[in-house]
């Protein structure tokens, strides 16, 4: 199952790409052999300044079609690293196809397409720059991928 990140927003070379490279990186490495990843980045920006209206007709063209999608968003469901362990295995063994998370700008994510998503993922409550929430999502991606290989990474 493909992993597909559809995110508002241009990264530039700096920390958050190191990061996420790295992150990235280890998730293809330890998800190959559990039928997870790879993991693919498209990002999406409205030059017009069109808001989330705009950036939410940008996405809809880069979501492949029949992907399950994800919406990260503060008002979203709380999940625990192995809940979201499990929710990953679990739309790789459904049949799916492929998973989509979709990450908002600025305004965040129109709510049609916040409708839309067979999900909504929480980081908690608070509010977190799209390019950290994008960080994070590439971290838990990688802790996922160890937790359902039974590597050490994750501790309880
Ligand atoms: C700066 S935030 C936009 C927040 C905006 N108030 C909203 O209504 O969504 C940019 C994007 O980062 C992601 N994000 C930020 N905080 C998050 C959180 N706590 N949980 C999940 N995603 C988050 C969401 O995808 C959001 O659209």
């Amino acid at each position: 199952m493909r992993v597909h990140i559809c995110a508002v927003g241009r990264l530039r070379t700096g920390p958050e790409r190191a990061l996420i490279d790295d992150y990235l990186v280890r998730f293809d490495r330890t998800g190959r052999a559990l039928g997870l990843g790879p993991a693919q980045m498209h990002e999406v920006e409205d030059k017009k300044g069109g808001g989330m209206s705009a950036e939410a007709t940008l996405l809809e063209r880069i979501i492949p079609k029949s992907s399950v999608i994800v919406a990260l968003d503060e008002r979203g469901k709380l999940q625990s690293s192995p809940e979201f362990a499990t929710l990953l295995g679990d739309w790789r063994d459904g049949g799916r196809g492929d998973v989509a998370f979709v990450i908002g700008g600025a305004d965040g994510i129109a709510p049609d397409l916040r409708k839309r998503a067979d999900f909504r993922l929480s980081f908690g409550r608070m509010v977190w720059p799209h390019m950290l929430a994008r960080a994070m999502l590439c971290e838990q991606l990688y802790r996922a991928a160890s937790i359902l290989a039974g590597s050490p990474y994750h501790r309880v």
